[in-house]
């Protein structure tokens, strides 16, 4: 017997044991931070992502055993419209609404055809307006200095997250915290009565820190804050830094980031809290900033959908060097590009498809450390046509003819990535000035040795295949060539012995695969003069084979390197 009940029931018990298990999953991260084991946090990061297709194809095969074969013919539309009311209704008090609803979408997506994605099916449009709105203060706690004095509160506060491991002078660390607090907020805050404390219940982890949270309430406004917990070495904790810039905040959780790991009960009010904090982010990016990387899809496909149709732009090529792999284009009024791999890749790219998808997925589950792009797969979405101009839709059918369905007024794209957009960092260095080229080429080899660091070898990395942010930041976003670093082999040049072996040259030595030469790395990456000593002054480390060597042993004695997503200054270490 199939009922709609039944459905509605099971697909709900499906999203209940995801939320359950990526709640547990993330609740190992204070035990792991306590304990100082990096690897736990980083294999627990990494786990989680998998969790929410394993939990689909999981309540899917119940489905299927409940049900027989499903089909929706004819005959059967009435009942998947009723399932969608009955799981809609049991969602009115729901403290994760969205994501439930998100998770429904993900198993009739994967069940049906797209010609049944629509709100008499699933839920393109979201419900979660039509119910009574989940309060920010369920997922804080506040605090009023007025009561007993600032340093008590700040001593309080600390208190409530009961780290588990004593800090090494915590009176030190609340002197160096109130001093900052002093010099960074506005006059209005320098007064304990004049203030309140929002502080989030929960610490926000992620590789070696715990960042709290909050935001300090007064008659002049808000004025958000993030506050970096630290160990030194084995001998405890310490706060490290006060980070107020919304700017500075934005970096943090940066798109090109791993995820947080954060306990919530409910992520739409965490996500709300944070958005005010940070009113530039979209509520994609902090879904995805905080790990609902299946639910910062669903809100940012309903973002796409808004775009599109409050503009008459169409989607355009991409700027910048053509790709040997991907066909690249974007809309102008949306800052992202789409990516669809191309049917033959040029020459001097020997490998295909299922490598180009196995690299952009070790990216995905790797620790991107602010220095790779994020990316979001889709398959099968539909553009509407006209919205496709003549240029890149010949573009399209000439070099992705395989992923290309047309149906009607719609261009299905079977299969893409999307990605913020950035400018390309070649394009970028034909327009920038000598302090900027200065702040970019510098930034480029932080990037660089930042991959390293954490075990990626990006493989190409000419600078078309790097892009510069708003906040001026490199990073690094075309995947196809990317390895881990220990399986390279790194190699110097091998000195000419004689006039004759100089003048063979490269001829003259054997080459593989997975060998490496540091020191032509400048060579490789510009034709630019000033660019190549620019490097060479800034980054003369990534010119020896030495340094490329001992990246690899450190990533081999398990030594987590600690990449600090906010400017030096700002850490309290300075004033030790
Ligand atoms: N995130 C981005 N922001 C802005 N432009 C981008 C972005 N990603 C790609 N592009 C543009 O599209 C071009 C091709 O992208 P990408 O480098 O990912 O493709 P590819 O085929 O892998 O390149 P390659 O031939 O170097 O392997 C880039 O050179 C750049 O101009």
């Amino acid at each position: 017997m199939r009922s709609a009940r039944k459905i509605a029931h099971t697909i709900l018990n499906g999203y209940k044991k995801h939320y359950q298990l990526f709640q547990h999953i993330t609740a190992t991260a204070p035990q792991a931070f306590a304990h100082a084991d990096w690897q736990a946090i980083q294999s627990a990061t990494t786990d989680r992502i998998s969790y929410y297709d394993i939990r689909v194809n999981e309540t899917i095969d119940t489905l299927k055993a409940q049900l027989g074969e499903l089909t929706l013919t004819a005959s059967e539309p009435l009942l998947w419209q009723n399932t969608r009311k009955i799981y809609h209704d049991l969602l009115l008090f729901h403290p994760q609404p969205e994501l439930a609803e998100s998770f429904y979408n993900s198993v009739f997506c994967r069940l049906f055809h797209r010609s049944y994605f629509n709100n008499d099916y699933i839920f393109v449009k979201t419900t979660l307006c039509e119910q009574p709105t989940i309060p920010c203060a369920s997922e804080y706690q506040s605090y009023f200095p007025v009561v007993d004095g600032l340093k008590q509160t700040i001593r309080d506060i600390i208190a409530h997250f009961n780290f588990d491991v004593p800090f090494v002078n915590l009176e030190r660390d609340i002197r160096l915290l109130v001093k900052a607090f002093l010099k960074q907020a506005p006059s209005t805050h320098h007064y304990a009565h004049q203030m309140r404390f929002d502080i989030l219940k929960k610490p926000f982890y992620r590789n070696k820190a715990a960042y709290l949270i909050g935001r300090v309430v007064s008659k002049s406004g808000i004025q958000p804050f993030i506050v970096p917990v630290l160990h030194h070495y084995n001998h405890g904790l310490y706060l490290d830094a006060l980070i107020t810039q919304s700017s500075q905040m934005r970096v943090i959780f940066g798109f090109a980031r791993a995820y947080f790991m954060v306990e919530t009960a409910s992520p739409s009010a965490l996500v709300h809290f944070l958005n005010e904090l940070m009113p530039n982010k979209t509520p994609a990016e902090l879904y995805s900033a905080i790990g609902f990387h299946k639910q910062a899809k669903t809100q940012f496909y309903r973002e796409l959908l808004n775009q599109l149709s409050q503009t008459d732009q169409q989607f355009i090529p991409a700027a910048g060097t053509k790709g040997m792999v991907m066909t690249v284009f974007t809309l102008p009024t949306f800052p992202y590009v789409f990516k669809v791999i191309k049917d033959k890749f040029g020459s001097g790219k020997p490998f295909g498809r299922q490598t180009v998808l196995d690299r952009y997925q070790l990216v995905k589950r790797h620790d991107k450390v602010g220095r790779m792009a994020d990316t979001i797969e889709y398959s099968n979405v539909a553009l509407p046509l006209d919205k496709i101009s003549p240029e890149l839709l010949s573009e399209l059918k000439e070099t992705v003819a395989s992923s290309l369905e047309f149906d009607g007024d719609l261009l299905i794209i079977k299969h893409l990535y999307i990605e913020r957009r950035m400018t390309p960092l070649n394009l970028y260095l034909e327009q920038a000035n000598e302090a900027q080229t200065r702040i970019v080429i510098d930034e480029y080899g932080q990037a660089l040795k930042e991959m390293i660091a954490v075990n990626i070898f990006p493989g190409d990395m000419l600078l078309k295949n790097f892009g510069v942010t708003s906040h001026q930041r490199v990073i690094f976003y075309d995947y196809d060539e990317v390895q881990y670093l220990t399986d390279m082999n790194f190699r110097a040049l091998p000195q000419p012995s004689n006039y004759d072996d100089y003048l063979m040259a490269e001829s003259s030595y054997s080459v593989a695969p997975q060998d490496v030469f540091p020191e032509q790395l400048t060579t490789f990456v510009t034709t630019n003069d000033t660019v190549r000593t620019l490097l060479k002054t800034l980054h003369p480390e990534l010119m020896d084979v030495k340094y490329w060597q001992q990246a690899q042993q450190n990533i081999k004695a398990k030594k987590i390197a600690n990449i600090c997503p906010y400017p030096k200054h700002l850490r309290f270490k300075n004033d030790w």
